[in-house]
């Protein structure tokens, strides 16, 4: 049985799933060192941001599978170290949304009430009306920094309380703006004429410090600013003294540059600075929402399953994965049989979608015939995750063609590869109830679903070389499941494609070449 290590507090749903098909290990409060000691025994590990997964960590998890983030951000797992390793990283991309977003909208209403100083001092004894007079948010300007999905609920909901909304996000079009009543402006303009900023952003290189000393001094002295999004965007120790010196009025912190927050500056300010130990998908719903969504994609993955929001296998989204799936499968034949064509060192891949498949997106199928092609080489180490990486390092040049006019098969999938046996081609298509057909090998029409062990040959079409090469492979005692012919024109070139029962004996290939008429002879393990 599979073996999961939770080490963040999770949902009890989530441990009830991961139950269903491993044994579950909640470790949590583990220091780096202590992680680093086990983690060798686990399958699968399942974090939210407090655990930081570095390349350190899984080097030493060399059984593991997946790391399945029960949140959005994964800045916490050093992605490229899990990528080189094969191991899928999944999150939840919309489990905590609306928490976050509420989070952030509290924090605002906070900020313009004083809420939680005017509560201290109530439960304190006091009843101080005058200290705690605040400002509307109606008609004022909100500057929404990331208008993703939170950014956009945050939106939304804003306008509905009479704000008036700007927007930066270099990656959203001005139509979506528009539909979210957003005006999308440059950064600049958004701090300069913004009441309140809120920040939606994921902490990049080119996001970190993006509040700094610089930007705030464009702000209002009236405006506050919220970050409920990662530490780090704003250079805290400009916060604090752009607050001090009076140069903004206030800011609202839920997430810090270090977690948990220590010795800080911040804590010294008053009424003008909320702070929060990074709440923002602290929701009864939302813990149950990530954690049946983490648990159920560490789940399938470890039933072998692919899972669907992997965020190191880029293009495979839910939706392209449902629709593409039964074309993986015949993309990854296609790869490993033409791989085995092209025989070993293939130094180019040429894969082309055809007919319907041309409206397609085709990195997940090129990734596939990725997978497929370095199979023989890679065994079970290469993945989805994996198989570009591993195919660029061993300088595989990959070509992604298109051709929408091919219409033998509703949609089929050509690959070529040129290998140390030269340049080889397969062509397949899915028939029927979607199983996969070899449709075209080396430019010869065929059409036989693949097998396990398979001959192909390149020989001369004429009377007699059948029978030649069945007694052949007779007197080596391999049995013929079935066979095909494949040629262009009478008594030309031909090819011949034949399953066989069982892996072709040793010293074969080089008996069959010397049948007269037979010009090469390949076979295939699948
Ligand atoms: N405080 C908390 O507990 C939580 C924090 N988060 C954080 O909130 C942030 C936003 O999450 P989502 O809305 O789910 O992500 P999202 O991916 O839906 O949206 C992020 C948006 O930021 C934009 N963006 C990326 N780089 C940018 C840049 N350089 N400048 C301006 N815009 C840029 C993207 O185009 C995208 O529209 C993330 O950092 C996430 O980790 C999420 C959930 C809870
Ligand atoms: O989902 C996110 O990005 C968050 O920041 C939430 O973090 P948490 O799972 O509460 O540690």
């Amino acid at each position: 049985m599979s073996k999961v290590l939770v080490s963040d507090p999770i949902d009890q749903a989530g441990i009830d799933i991961l139950t269903q098909v491993a044994t579950v290990d909640v470790k949590t409060g583990l220091k780096p060192a202590e992680l680093t000691a086990i983690i060798g025994e686990y399958d699968a590990l399942m974090i939210r941001s407090g655990t930081q997964v570095t390349e350190e960590i899984i080097q030493a998890g060399t059984q593991l599978k997946i790391i399945g983030r029960a949140g959005v951000g994964v800045d916490n797992v050093d992605i490229p170290a899990a990528t080189r390793r094969g191991i899928v990283v999944v999150n939840s991309p919309e489990g905590n949304t609306i928490a976050a977003a509420e989070h952030a909208l509290a924090m605002m209403l906070s900020l313009s009430r004083h809420i939680p100083d005017a509560n201290a001092s109530v439960k304190s004894g006091e009843w101080d009306r005058k200290s705690f007079v605040g400002v509307e948010v109606y008609k004022k300007t909100l500057g929404v920094v990331g208008l993703g999905k939170i950014g956009s609920h945050v939106a939304t909901v804003a306008k509905a309380m009479g704000m008036k909304l700007l927007a930066y996000d270099p990656f959203i079009s001005t139509e979506r703006a528009e539909q979210l009543g957003c005006q999308l402006v440059e950064i600049d303009l958004l701090m300069q004429q913004a009441d309140y900023i809120t920040l939606h952003i994921p902490k990049t290189p080119q996001t970190t410090h993006l509040i700094n000393a610089t930007t705030l001094a464009k702000m209002k002295p009236t405006a506050r600013i919220i970050n409920c999004a990662r530490g780090g965007i704003i250079d805290e120790a400009a916060l604090a003294a752009a607050i001090k010196s009076g140069q903004i009025k206030g800011a609202a912190l839920d997430v810090f540059e270090s977690e948990p927050l220590g010795e800080s500056d911040l804590r010294s300010l008053g009424k003008e600075m909320i702070l929060t130990p990074h709440l923002g998908a602290s929701t009864t719903e939302a813990q149950v929402n990530v954690a049946i969504d983490v648990a159920e994609q560490i789940r399938d993955v470890l039933l072998g399953l692919p899972a669907r929001s992997a965020v190191n296998i880029p293009g495979f989204g839910p939706d392209v994965l449902e629709e593409l799936k039964p074309y993986m499968q015949l993309a990854e034949t296609l790869g490993n049989l033409v791989g085995q064509l092209a025989g070993g060192r293939v130094e180019s891949l040429t894969v082309r979608l055809q007919g319907e498949l041309a409206t397609n997106k085709s990195q997940p199928l090129v990734v596939a015939s990725l997978k497929g092609l370095l199979y023989q080489a890679l065994r079970e180490r290469v993945n989805y995750v994996n198989a570009s990486i591993e195919a660029k390092e061993r300088g595989i040049r990959v070509i992604e063609t298109r051709d929408a006019s091919v219409r033998d098969y509703a949609g089929s999938l050509h690959l070529e590869a040129t290998g140390t046996l030269g340049t080889h081609s397969v062509t397949g298509a899915l028939l029927g109830d979607k199983e996969i057909h070899l449709t075209d090998v080396d430019g010869f029409p065929i059409n036989v679903p693949p097998s396990k062990y398979m001959l192909f040959t390149l020989h001369r079409d004429m009377p007699g070389i059948i029978g030649k090469l069945g007694s052949l492979l007779g007197s080596f005692n391999v049995n013929i499941a079935s066979m095909q012919v494949g040629r262009k024109i009478v008594r030309g070139d031909a090819v011949m494609a034949l399953s066989i029962d069982d892996p072709l004996p040793d010293g074969i290939l080089s008996e069959i070449v010397k049948v007269a008429g037979i010009r090469d002879a390949y076979t295939v393990n699948l």
